[in-house]
């Protein structure tokens, strides 16, 4: 397979296109979203983040060349250092809630049982949406925006819609492409369905976040 990431992006194409007209989106590009919603958002994130950090240190060290597990490596550090400082900027003043929403819960099980038990090809795909589907919304509102001198959450969007950012996902489609081209018939369908469901987690955490999801019981 010469271009997987290219096939399974237009596979997804309809989530992503669901992801943009998301109302949490479109709040984003207005600078509308009220305030309580992008918080609970970043409260839930950050209880996201620290989990995929593990999982992409699992996937980093079970890569074959020293580059690959090195890249992970960085970006689970790096790149969540970065995300962290977001995270403080935001929920400076608030009381931080330390319950995983369901939905938070459902995201990082399912990727820390993909990388755990199945092959390093389903597990790079399994991470890769986190990556790929934040870069493209970054650069989607920015394109997308009227106004960024007053919109509340700017240095969220430019983190995304950076350089430093696109530098890494492309990076991480690269790692996951190279193991995709010797797959054979068989992972190559559990790496797109992996694909696929992290793709549709995307689209799900942030619908919970819109209707602030909280445990039923
Ligand atoms: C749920 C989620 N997915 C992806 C990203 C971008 N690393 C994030 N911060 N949060």
């Amino acid at each position: 397979m010469s271009d997987w990431f290219k096939q399974v992006r237009e596979n997804t194409d309809n989530i992503v296109h669901e992801i943009k007209n998301h109302p949490f989106i479109k709040g984003l590009i207005a600078g509308s979203l009220p305030k309580d919603v992008f918080q609970f958002y970043i409260n839930q994130d950050a209880l996201y983040l620290a989990e995929y950090k593990k999982v992409l240190a699992t996937v980093g060290i079970k890569c074959h060349a020293v580059e690959e597990t090195q890249f992970f490596l960085d970006a689970a550090t790096g790149i969540l250092a970065v995300e962290d400082a977001l995270h403080k900027t935001y929920i400076k003043d608030l009381a931080f809630n330390t319950v995983p929403s369901p939905t938070c819960e459902l995201y990082t099980s399912y990727l820390a049982r993909i990388t755990a038990n199945h092959s390093l090809s389903e597990g790079l795909a399994a991470v890769l949406p986190c990556f790929t589907v934040y870069k493209e919304i970054g650069d989607y509102i920015q394109a997308n925006q009227n106004e960024q001198a007053n919109n509340p959450y700017q240095s969220w969007i430019d983190t995304y819609g950076g350089i430093d950012f696109e530098n890494s996902v492309n990076k991480a489609i690269a790692i996951t492409n190279k193991y995709a081209q010797s797959a054979d018939k068989e992972t190559l369908n559990n790496m797109e369905l992996s694909f696929t469901k992290s793709t549709k987690l995307e689209w799900l955490f942030w619908d919970s976040a819109f209707k602030k999801e909280a445990w039923k019981i």
